[in-house]
């Protein structure tokens, strides 16, 4: 992508609602950023679609972006919510995602923005879409994945909770087979007195033992090295949690997507990721990343598959 240099903001409010319900969205070339009237805020760039920032009403950041992240579309950004799509990691062994990079395109494409809605009952809320088809890629990117489709990337913030949602359209003649993830970055105060809760029982592949297929014994999963899983669990309708010291810090519930990653560099791979920085930043992040990225989603033709995550934040 070239980095265009950023025109003036446009700054819209919502003609009709009250005043407090009123949500100020400004939307430059690279990226779209809404404040609620209760302070709450989000910032998506357009460069896959990957939401950089969401702070509380007293600017308190929920996500780990990189220092080194680069946000001007010549990487993947090292943070916030990437898109993987459509394949998780790479799949050489899978011939119609075989050429793909690593975790696809939809992170290093850019997307364009759709628009907002706000809640019609006056609540803060607002809801942000971004699209991407298969008309916008780049002929190079088209090539590695032939396929007719559409995405529909939503980001729906209210005071306590950010909704990504994807919906995939099969748009061409015939059917195509997916992964997806909504690889999330947690910023988090300590890794060692972080656990993440709901995954008891879950089998999981272990990345980092050879992907060798466990079941997870732990209520709690403390991060205690490098740490690469891909669980399923269970209980699709229980939400995970993260909790720090004793205290529960963020709930995500998941619709439509079966698995969840959890993803820790620690200090070796960390200091291998040229984007990673600082190098000990592992220890103020966590990626729970809820997807389904375990066999393939097949969409035949005029189909379509929506997954989402709502994460709360307590
Ligand atoms: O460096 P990338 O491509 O952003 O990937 C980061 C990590 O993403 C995780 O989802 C994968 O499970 C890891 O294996 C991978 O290392």
């Amino acid at each position: 992508m070239v980095d265009r240099p950023n025109k003036p903001a446009a700054l819209a409010t919502t003609p009709g609602l009250p005043p407090q319900a009123q949500v100020n969205i400004s939307h430059g070339n690279q990226r779209v950023t809404a404040v609620l009237p209760t302070g709450e805020s989000v910032e998506i760039l357009l460069h896959g679609a990957t939401v950089i920032s969401w702070k509380a009403a007293d600017d308190t950041e929920k996500l780990w972006v990189s220092n080194a992240a680069k946000l001007d579309g010549s990487k993947p950004v090292r943070g916030g919510i990437p898109l993987v799509f459509p394949v998780f990691g790479t799949a050489p062994d899978h011939a119609a995602t075989s050429k793909l990079p690593q975790h696809g395109f939809a992170r290093s494409s850019r997307w364009e923005f759709l628009g907002k809605s706000t809640s019609e009952s006056g609540d803060a809320s607002v809801k942000l879409d971004f699209g991407l088809s298969s008309a916008s890629l780049s002929d190079e990117v088209k090539a590695l994945w032939p396929y007719d489709f559409n995405l529909l990337y939503s980001v729906t913030l209210d005071a306590k909770t950010l909704t990504t949602s994807m919906v995939v359209t099969n748009q061409g003649n015939e059917p195509f087979e997916f992964q997806m993830l909504l690889h999330t970055y947690f910023k988090i105060k300590d890794i060692s007195s972080t656990t993440v809760t709901g995954l008891e029982g879950a089998s999981y592949v272990d990345k980092v033992d050879n992907a060798s297929v466990k079941t997870e014994s732990a209520s709690e999963v403390s991060i205690t090295g490098e740490t690469d899983r891909i669980y399923t669990p269970v209980k699709k309708e229980e939400p995970i949690a993260i909790v720090e010291g004793s205290s529960k810090t963020f709930n995500i519930s998941r619709d439509n997507l079966e698995d969840t990653v959890v993803w820790n560099p620690w200090t070796e791979k960390a200091a291998g990721i040229g984007d990673f920085a600082p190098k000990d930043g592992y220890k103020n992040m966590i990626c729970v990343e809820a997807g389904s990225v375990q066999g393939w989603v097949n969409l035949e033709n005029g189909d379509q598959f929506e997954g989402a995550q709502t994460i709360t934040s307590l």
